[in-house]
């Protein structure tokens, strides 16, 4: 639904040496783009600046070819941008429900038919997440690692981001919900246009739906490819992907 474009981004911590050091790099719409690289590279970094989470010392972030940067995080979601973090930001004293209904609400708020949208919206998510169906009326801290991944990610889809930004959902997840999860992004990707920059250690998981892969090292892009060929280029896999 939309195309993310970073110009030259420069993120650093501190006086420290920058993590990412005059990053280019474009997601196109509805492509998945699989962002690898090794721990520490910046991949958590990127996603929280490209989110305002953490702020740059240069560059530009584009969303449809619109000026982001300097923009407060709560903008930068408005106009469609999306993350779900690494361990799984749902809130433990919600149901399943709930945690839904607070993820649409922003989006629908101040609608006509704003309680019928949302309802909606979040009745798809159980059509897509068939587990969350089950257990709508559980507790968060209930939840199994998988089902809160699953809410995570389905909280975030049901206001109905342009760009999804996801930083490592598949971690201590079993092969088979990695691979429903996977599946989902990359259904949803081809069925309605969405975007996402999905950044993984599991580099075999996240090269099978992506349409290409992006390896950071040392602050810099050192690979963009189609990712099967990414995939089956030994000499990038020893040096960057370890398999
Ligand atoms: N809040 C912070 N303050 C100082 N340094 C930080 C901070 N967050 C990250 N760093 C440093 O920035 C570098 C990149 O970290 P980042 O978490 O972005 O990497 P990553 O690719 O996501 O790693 P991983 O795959 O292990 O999650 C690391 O050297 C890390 O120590």
């Amino acid at each position: 639904m939309s195309t993310l474009t970073i110009e030259r981004l420069t993120v650093g911590y501190g006086d420290g040496a920058p993590v990412l050091d005059g990053l280019d790099l474009t997601v196109p719409d509805g492509d998945v783009v699989a962002l690898l690289g090794a721990n520490g590279a910046g991949k958590t970094t990127l996603l929280r600046a490209l989110l305002g989470l953490t702020s740059a010392r240069g560059g530009r972030v584009l969303l449809d070819g619109a000026d982001l940067t300097g923009l407060p995080t709560e903008d930068r979601v408005r106009r469609g941008l999306a993350l779900v973090p690494e361990g799984r930001g749902v809130v433990a004293e919600l149901t399943v429900a709930e945690n839904l209904r607070l993820g649409a609400l922003w989006r629908y708020a101040g609608r006509k038919h704003a309680r019928v949208e949302r309802d909606a919206a979040v009745g798809q998510m159980y059509e897509l997440f068939e587990p969350l169906a089950r257990r709508r009326d559980a507790p968060g801290h209930t939840l199994s690692g998988g089902e809160r991944q699953m809410l995570a990610l389905a909280r975030a889809l049901v206001a109905r981001p342009g760009v999804l930004l996801l930083d490592e959902p598949s971690l201590g997840l079993a092969p088979l919900v990695v691979a429903q999860l996977l599946g989902v992004l990359r259904d949803q990707a081809r069925s309605t246009g969405l975007t996402v920059l999905l950044a993984e250690q599991n580099v075999t998981g996240a090269l099978s739906v992506a349409d290409r892969g992006v390896v950071l090292s040392l602050g810099e892009v050192v690979a963009d490819r189609p990712a099967a060929d990414l995939a089956a280029d030994p000499a990038l896999r020893h040096a960057y992907l370890g398999f």
